[in-house]
């Protein structure tokens, strides 16, 4: 398995200050990472049997999603058998008859409470988030993932540079970079102001070079929210990878529509009850991101139902116009970082 020696830094940045980008040389424990293999949370808004976005999503007993057409397909063909197990953890429990869509799994009421849902969510997220493939285990077993979670050294600061250099040169020339704040942030605290901050954070973006623990970050924050431990005034977490985003880049959805296509579960949100609120989106590996992000297009997006491009929707959502309190957080490797102009944050 490879390993390589941590020594990268990372950055954030908001509306409210300029863009800010620092280094940190030294991370407070010498601790070595693996490089990243490929995390299940990136797979868990596709069928695990197509590996394409969810189709008319069904989940088994075990909370486990597929399109409807391709679990049927499958039992079909294993029906000899007799096996009607989840591809996915083989737990047997329920058959076909049992499959829940997302608004079905909470039907037995007509109006399930948005707490109700929102539960549910969490309990999916926590699901999705409580283990993870270490480095690039191609044996596919899953370790809990506070058993080996390491707190990270993020810190705030600016650079001129950062958005065009290559990341190895971001290493090289880290400590050439002023920090704002040399207090190291937890990744649980991203969105939380230093005290002499005034204004809140809206948007941050987590810059740091490969295999440094970005998506172990974001897991991390939201597992702790998803058990009820940090930053439970955030109602909605909504994880979503650029990579699974890529899978969609040429369809048009709605905002509201992208939240139920890769978070079924949410299936019974309303445009009503999103405006009540307090959404945090996470977007994951700007890195991977085939999507073109034009921050110069001038078509405003305000309303959650309005469809449109993938990309119109994070340049609406990202700069304010669409849920214009929602939180966003972004991470991305130092190369491309400069996707997302300061100076559209900056005026969001
Ligand atoms: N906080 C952490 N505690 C323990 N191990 C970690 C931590 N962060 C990362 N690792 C280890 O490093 C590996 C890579 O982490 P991760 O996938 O989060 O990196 P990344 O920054 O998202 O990388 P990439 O840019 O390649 O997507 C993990 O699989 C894990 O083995």
């Amino acid at each position: 398995m490879e390993e390589e020696e941590e020594g990268a830094e990372r950055s954030r940045w908001s509306q409210e200050e300029p863009p800010c980008f620092s280094s940190d040389p030294e991370p407070p424990k010498g601790r070595k990472r693996k490089r990243s293999g490929v995390c299940e949370e990136e797979q868990l808004s596709c069928c695990a049997l197509c590996q394409d976005v969810l189709k008319d999503p069904v989940s088994t007993s075990c909370g486990h999603w597929f399109c409807r057409q391709c679990i049927s397909s499958y039992w079909d063909q294993s029906a000899s058998s007799g096996d009607s197990s989840c591809p996915q953890c083989g737990e047997r429990s329920r058959s076909r008859a049992g499959l829940q869509t997302a608004s079905q799994s909470s039907c037995v009421q007509t109006d399930v409470g948005l707490q109700e849902v929102l539960d549910e969510h969490k309990i999916s997220l926590r699901r999705r988030c409580e283990r993870v493939t270490e480095g690039s285990d191609e044996t596919g077993s899953r370790t809990l993932l506070n058993t080996i979670y390491t707190e990270l050294y993020i810190t705030e600061g600016q650079s001129e540079e950062v958005h065009t250099q290559h990341e190895v040169r971001q290493l090289e020339t880290a400590s050439k970079m002023d920090a704002l704040h040399d207090a190291p942030i937890r990744c649980q605290d991203i969105f939380k102001a230093f005290p002499d901050q005034q204004r809140p954070i809206r948007v941050v973006l987590t810059n740091g070079v490969a295999g440094v623990g970005k998506t172990f970050s974001v897991q991390k924050f939201t597992l702790d929210w998803a058990e009820g431990l940090e930053n439970q005034h955030v109602s909605v977490v909504v994880l979503l990878s650029f990579r699974e985003l890529n899978l969609i880049r040429d369809e048009q959805y709605s905002l509201l529509e992208l939240l139920h296509v890769f978070h079924p579960t949410l299936q019974k949100v309303t445009a009503e009850k999103l405006a009540v609120s307090q959404l945090l989106f996470i977007f994951d590996g700007l890195d991977e991101s085939r999507l073109s992000l034009d921050f110069t297009n001038r078509k405003l997006l305000s309303d959650v139902t309005q469809k449109s491009s993938v990309s119109q929707l994070l340049t609406n959502l990202i700069q304010g116009n669409l849920l214009p309190s929602a939180l966003v957080w972004i991470t991305s490797r130092p190369a491309a970082a400069n996707q997302i102009p300061p100076t559209c944050v900056l005026t969001g």
